[in-house]
């Protein structure tokens, strides 16, 4: 005899819990609405998006989380409902790199949630028009790649730009070969963007040998080129697949297994500390023996972390460059403002391009 409980008083005891589940949704949604006042009252209806406070949120949930459900999915529920209070508050509206489809977008719902308004932009330097006019509050952009490096693009535009970065996220990147082809032998031309093309460069060289390759704007636009004839194919995620309606030939055609994209959050507000904080600057210094290494000694005498360091040229003078850096910590953590204050001391410019949370799902 099995001593398993009956489908039917299981479901009861489910419907019993749903109903709790969802008076207390509701009770944290009234709660989001007070907090929307009281910002209001307090002359601060700029900022009803906090990501500090949010990543603080979702840290704490992952530590209160007891299973069985992993730690992943519990945050995920939780994104999904800060969004949804969120949008109670003030809906957000989020520039990125488009058409729909690409990972630019997944990049914002993994970020945001999905109660916020996106908005689809041609290039990565419109999405900092927008932000830039206030056409949108927030934008997200690539900045780097596992497989193959930093965006330029993205780099170079915070040169001139006065935005701030107040967020980051990153999104496990699966490229997939879509098209109406039969087969792989029916294929003459493939598109994609030259970073994606790039990240599948040795199965296209194996598979692939003698079709001609088109780089284009984005993946979805490749996705939507594809679908208009039935020889050609396009290397893009599945979300384009899905919007353009193209039957997927190849899945996980990236060469390396992990291949990562990180994106950031661009936008015109400070993120307060919450003590696990990246911060992200440029400078530049002269070209005198040394000048390098007496920057770069400024967050060592302060046992400061240096996560990632490029140079891109200035734009400004011939082989001149800057230093793009990602330390470990907050500008306004003691510690870290002493070594901006000391690297200031030792370079010709310095710009902080903003402290925010780490990644947290
Ligand atoms: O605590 C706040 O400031 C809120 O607005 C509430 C809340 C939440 O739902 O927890 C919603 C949006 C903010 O981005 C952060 C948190």
């Amino acid at each position: 005899m099995s001593s398993v409980r009956p489908l039917a008083e299981i479901r009861t005891e489910i419907d019993q819990i749903d109903a709790e589940i969802l008076q207390l949704i509701n009770r944290r949604a009234l709660c989001a609405e007070e907090v929307a006042k009281t910002k209001i009252a307090e002359g601060e209806q700029g900022t009803f998006y906090r990501p500090d406070r949010e990543a603080l949120v979702l840290r704490r949930i992952k530590e209160l989380n007891q299973g069985p459900l992993p730690d992943h999915t519990a945050m995920r529920f939780f994104r999904e409902l800060m969004s949804a209070c969120l949008a109670l508050e003030k809906p957000l509206e989020v520039a990125f790199l488009g058409p729909e489809g690409t990972f630019s977008q997944q990049a914002v719902f993994k970020h945001f949630g999905s109660s916020v308004n996106t908005l689809p932009v041609a290039a990565i330097g419109d999405v900092f028009n927008a932000v830039e006019l206030g056409k949108c509050h927030f934008g997200v952009v690539p900045v780097e790649n596992s497989t193959e490096g930093v965006i330029n693009h993205t780099l170079d535009r915070f040169l001139t730009s006065p935005l701030k970065i107040c967020g980051e996220v990153e999104i496990r990147v699966h490229q997939n070969l879509m098209g109406h082809a039969e087969s792989l032998a029916g294929i003459t031309e493939i598109f994609s963007h030259q970073q994606s093309l790039a990240q599948c460069r040795k199965w296209l060289d194996t598979h692939l040998p003698q079709v001609k390759i088109t780089a284009v704007s984005s993946n979805a636009e490749a996705a939507r080129m594809a679908s208009l004839n039935k020889q050609t194919a396009a290397i893009a995620g599945l979300a384009a697949a899905e919007v353009y309606q193209l039957p997927v030939l190849e899945t996980n055609i990236e060469d390396q297994a992990n291949n990562t994209t990180r994106f950031i959050v661009i936008g015109k507000q400070d993120s307060s500390p919450t003590g696990k904080d990246k911060t992200s600057l440029v400078f530049s210094t002269g070209n005198q023996p040394g000048a390098l290494y007496r920057a770069l000694e400024s967050f060592a005498k302060f046992g400061i972390g240096m996560v990632n360091i490029e140079s891109r040229p200035s734009r400004q003078g011939l082989w001149e460059y800057v230093f793009f850096i990602d330390i470990d910590g907050h500008s306004e953590d003691p510690q870290v403002a002493e070594a901006l204050d000391l690297l200031k001391a030792n370079v010709n410019m310095l710009k902080l391009l903003g402290s925010y949370p780490k990644a947290v799902l």
